[in-house]
């Protein structure tokens, strides 16, 4: 995708990360050149957020940067530099986050969980199938020390779908109530080291990695029922309590 300033001036390298503050990596001018710089990164994000949006058939973008502004993400950029000459083009991006969520297993067996998750991902329709999107994932890979299996993927496109099924093995996605996707591999085998917890009251397992198994009962949308009784709302107990954000978030975004 073109812009009508030179991408390649604003970004020093071929994938970059752009968070909250929209100030691309390597910046250092003035504060009139920052908000300048923040103004055409910010162009950036939502142009790229509108074409993924467009691509999967979406009205609402997913990726805007005044929501990235508000919520801890990252959004990789990919560019080809020399395109255009030397003007450069943007020609991928990937959006990631943590998120609580909670998700149900083969078993049937709901857990309560805070992994990253692959919140948004799009390649240009002329560089599609290129490699280029393996490219950009496999950089995220690497930032982020996650393996593929370990990542929830929100409301994955069936081209995303066959992408992880082609270039990590993962088949058989398990659909969540809350449409984000998980793989074998999500869930730490039974009988690891993760699983083995103290079960408190609440009938929740804390796992080490912060992973919470929920053996009560569930509510709406296969969360753990809120607290019921006028002593659990005093003593501020809920049935189960997040390792990383306030409140597990049902719906995704
Ligand atoms: C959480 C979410 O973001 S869900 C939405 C995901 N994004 C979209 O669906 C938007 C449109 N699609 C795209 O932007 C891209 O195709 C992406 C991001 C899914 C993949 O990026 P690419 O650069 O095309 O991937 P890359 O070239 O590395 O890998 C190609 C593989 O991806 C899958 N894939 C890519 N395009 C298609 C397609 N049109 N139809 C089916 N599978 C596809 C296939 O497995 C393909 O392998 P193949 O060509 O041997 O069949």
């Amino acid at each position: 995708m073109e812009f009508k300033f030179d991408v390649s001036d604003i970004f020093p390298c071929s994938i970059v990360e752009i968070n909250p503050s929209l100030i691309p990596p390597g910046f250092a001018g003035d504060r009139r050149g920052l908000t300048n710089v923040v103004a055409k990164v910010a162009e950036v994000v939502n142009a790229m957020g509108d074409a993924s949006a467009a691509a999967q058939g979406l009205s609402n973008p997913i990726t805007t940067a005044e929501r990235l502004r508000k919520a801890d993400q990252t959004v990789y950029l990919l560019l080809d530099r020399e395109a255009k000459g030397g003007k450069g083009v943007v020609t991928g991006m990937l959006k990631t986050g943590k998120k609580s969520l909670y998700v149900f297993d083969r078993d049937g067996q709901h857990h309560h969980v805070s992994p990253p998750c692959v919140l948004d991902f799009y390649v240009h329709e002329s560089r599609q199938r290129t490699g280029l999107g393996k490219q950009l994932f496999e950089h995220m890979l690497k930032k982020e020390s996650v393996e593929p299996a370990k990542l929830a993927i929100d409301r994955p496109s069936e081209k995303l779908l066959s992408f992880m099924t082609k270039h990590y093995g993962l088949e058989a996605p398990m659909r969540q109530m809350n449409n984000y996707v998980v793989f074998d591999g999500f869930f730490p085998e039974v009988g690891s080291a993760d699983v083995n917890g103290d079960t408190p009251e609440n009938g929740t397992k804390q796992a080490a990695n912060g992973l919470q198994t929920y053996t009560g009962p569930l509510g709406r949308y296969g969360a753990p029922r809120p607290p019921c009784s006028m002593g659990q709302i005093i003593h501020n107990q809920s049935s189960i309590q997040s390792t990383e954000t306030a409140g597990p978030q049902i719906a995704s975004q």
